[in-house]
């Protein structure tokens, strides 16, 4: 179904993707959150749109500082379901003020 992107499709669409970089394999933001129960939330909120879209992302959690990081890995790299995933994370990232 989700076909592979290649670099250069991934790249075009990091432009679009505010805090994103990577490339074909992977994509990662890493944000702040106010505090780390604040981070906790937004973990938590990230977790019920992950489920929604049975896409997932791994999640690195250190303090305040959290990466999300975006791949099928199905399909060992990344596609369309991630840029999704990217997209819906950073409407959750700014609706809960981490930045
Ligand atoms: C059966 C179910 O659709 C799969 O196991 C899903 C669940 N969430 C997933 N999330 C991610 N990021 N990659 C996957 O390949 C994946 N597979």
């Amino acid at each position: 179904m989700a076909e592979l992107l290649s670099d250069a499709q991934v790249a075009e669409a990091l432009a679009g993707l505010e805090g994103w970089h990577g490339n074909g394999k992977a994509i990662s933001r890493t944000v702040k959150a106010e505090s780390f129960p604040a981070g906790i939330r937004l973990v938590d909120a990230v977790a019920e749109v992950a489920e929604s879209l049975d896409h997932h992302p791994d999640i690195d959690i250190r303090w305040t500082s959290i990466t999300f990081t975006c791949a099928t890995h199905s399909k060992g790299g990344v596609t369309e379901l991630d840029l999704n995933l990217a997209r819906r994370i950073n409407d959750l990232v700014q609706a809960m003020g981490a930045r």
